[in-house]
């Protein structure tokens, strides 16, 4: 089978003697809907650029839809060719502000498209129609040809979605993309990710701070600290006693009511005492 993902013994440490990833092993199939959790700094934001590439791990072998990243230390020569089917979406959106809504989103294409009209920015006819087709899908095509610096924090990161979705991305890494939206724009963002998974297969892995939003969307979760996996397993066996262990005193500020629930209970009693964070 080829995976969306596999990781093998993935170590990284910066300066410092702390390993930021310790011997991560992962493997993702295609649809797969994960959410990453841990406490800030278990190495979740490192993770996932060591997925797209962006950053060489010490020693560790990824590979991302059947195409190697990197290896033992060293990213991949073919890394861009491999980079064309990973859309990664940015906790600040990474759009261009001063330029429409639909050339943001056609920019996915640009690495399919020839260098002369990449650097014109010059798109055909049936291009700009995939474009405006991913930002139906995504619920913001009345807005295709507005400034991207005009939309909401919310319509911009489903923008940022949209541009993945014209670069026809296999798998998706998302990194906190709802950490700076509101409550109705994080839900939007986060119906729009599950129905590209659902709708297209896409693998989708999603790092969060919000434990009741992963539970809600994600079947699996993979839990760090300290760069270690301590959790790899669905979403509904993780116990109130596991998520006491990765946030300790944020928990609660995380899911507010989870001190009510005894530790050896699982999700299905953590969402009993969060039920205004997980209903619909
Ligand atoms: N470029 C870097 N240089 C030095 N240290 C780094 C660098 N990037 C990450 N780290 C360190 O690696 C560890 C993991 O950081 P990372 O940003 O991956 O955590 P995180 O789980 O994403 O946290 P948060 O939820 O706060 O974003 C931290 O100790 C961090 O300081």
């Amino acid at each position: 089978m080829t995976y969306a993902i596999e990781v093998k013994g993935l170590s990284k440490s910066f300066r410092s003697a702390d390993k930021a990833l310790d011997d991560v092993s992962l493997r993702i199939a295609p649809g797969e809907m994960v959410a990453l959790l841990g406490a800030s700094g278990s190495g979740k934001s490192t993770l996932l650029r060591h997925l797209a590439g962006f950053v060489a791990g010490d020693r560790g072998e990824i590979t991302v839809n059947g195409q190697v990243i990197q290896s033992q230390g060293r990213i991949s020569k073919r890394v861009r060719g491999a980079r064309a089917g990973i859309g990664f979406v940015f906790q600040q959106f990474n759009l261009v502000g001063r330029l429409p809504v639909i050339t943001n989103v056609l920019a996915g294409m640009l690495p399919r498209v020839p260098m002369y009209r990449s650097l014109l920015r010059w798109f055909r006819h049936d291009e700009i129609q995939v474009g405006l087709q991913a930002l139906a899908q995504v619920g913001i095509d009345g807005y295709a040809f507005q400034r991207a610096s005009t939309l909401s924090g919310g319509q911009q990161q489903r923008a940022a979605i949209a541009r993945t979705l014209v670069q026809n991305a296999r798998t998706i890494l998302a990194d906190e993309p709802i950490a700076s939206l509101d409550p109705e724009s994080s839900r939007r963002v986060m119906d729009t990710l599950a129905q590209i998974n659902r709708s297209r297969g896409v693998a989708v892995v999603v790092s969060l701070h919000q434990v009741d939003v992963a539970m809600r969307y994600c079947p699996r979760v993979v839990a760090l600290r300290r760069g270690k996996v301590v959790y790899d397993g669905p979403s509904a066996e993780l116990s109130a006693a596991m998520l006491r262990d990765l946030y300790g005193a944020d928990l609660n500020e995380l899911m507010p009511g989870v001190d009510d629930v005894a530790d050896a209970d699982p999700a299905p009693g953590l969402a009993a005492a969060a039920p205004q964070l997980i209903a619909a």
